[in-house]
């Protein structure tokens, strides 16, 4: 594990992250599979068709082994025992007190409640399966991206232990995001992200040359607005990054 290669981690991922938004873009807001009212009388709580859907899509991930890697991290724990295939022996480069850190339900409030309304368009077409299954799909990849903060806190603590070591022990939260701070690295991962919505989500036809989505094409539009994606890392999935590092460090010394 080096810098290089968490930072290739994160950069694959968003592509994944970016194909996931388009994605949920193609259906509308469809607000009834949110509202937990729908359901009536499901599973004696008050569960969303949303949060039903990815409940039980997460216990068979479980059961088929998906979280024996430390990579993922489910919405829902569980004690699902994995039963569908045999067991592979993960090694992880995480430190064990502090693998578990994650943000999940911050990811989970910013996800329905910040960026649903701001990717998709305000109307129902009762296509809610197909709706929440893509909505699954954005969850575990900004998921899968954001936990990986404890990768590359990780790195960052191996690379740097002496003064790691003297923040972590005076809890100095503050000086600890200071120290894994790169703005200069922030700045490329939100121009990119940006480009790589303009690169995907455009339309492609045979005729004529590839759109390129150069501002002075007012034709060109995207599946998804390249800078509501630009936004959604600037606001949301580095801080949140930044989040799981810090809290990783605290735990590391554990
Ligand atoms: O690449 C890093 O060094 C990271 O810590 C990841 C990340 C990000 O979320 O993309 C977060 C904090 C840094 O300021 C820069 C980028």
């Amino acid at each position: 594990l080096s810098l290089d290669t968490v930072r290739e981690f994160l950069t694959r991922e968003e592509d994944t992250v970016v194909f996931g938004l388009i994605e949920r873009a193609k259906y509308p807001r469809n607000t009834p599979a949110y509202d937990p009212g729908y359901l009536a009388g499901g599973h004696g709580h008050n569960a969303s068709f949303a949060e039903m859907f990815v409940r039980e899509s997460e216990a068979v991930h479980a059961k088929a082994g998906r979280y024996q890697s430390l990579q993922e991290i489910p919405f829902f724990p569980f004690r699902v025992p994995f039963t569908l295939a045999p067991p592979y022996n993960f090694t992880t480069e995480l430190y064990s007190a502090a693998a578990f850190v994650n943000v999940n339900d911050a990811i989970w409030s910013t996800y329905f409640n910040q960026l649903l309304p701001l990717l998709a368009k305000n109307s129902d077409d009762g296509n809610y399966a197909a709706t929440v299954a893509s909505d699954l799909v954005c969850l575990q990849a900004l998921s899968r991206r954001i936990n990986y903060g404890r990768y590359v806190a990780e790195v960052k603590f191996i690379g740097d232990q002496q003064n790691y070591t003297t923040l972590i022990r005076n809890k100095d939260t503050d000086a600890l995001m200071k120290l894994l701070t790169s703005e200069a690295q922030e700045d490329v991962v939100k121009r990119r992200v940006q480009k790589k919505a303009m690169v995907f989500g455009q339309n492609v036809t045979l005729d004529g040359p590839v759109e390129t989505g150069n501002s002075n094409s007012s034709q060109t539009s995207f599946k998804v607005d390249p800078s509501l994606v630009y936004e959604l890392y600037d606001k949301w999935v580095i801080p949140l990054t930044k989040q799981v590092e810090v809290e990783y460090l605290l735990h590391r010394l554990d």
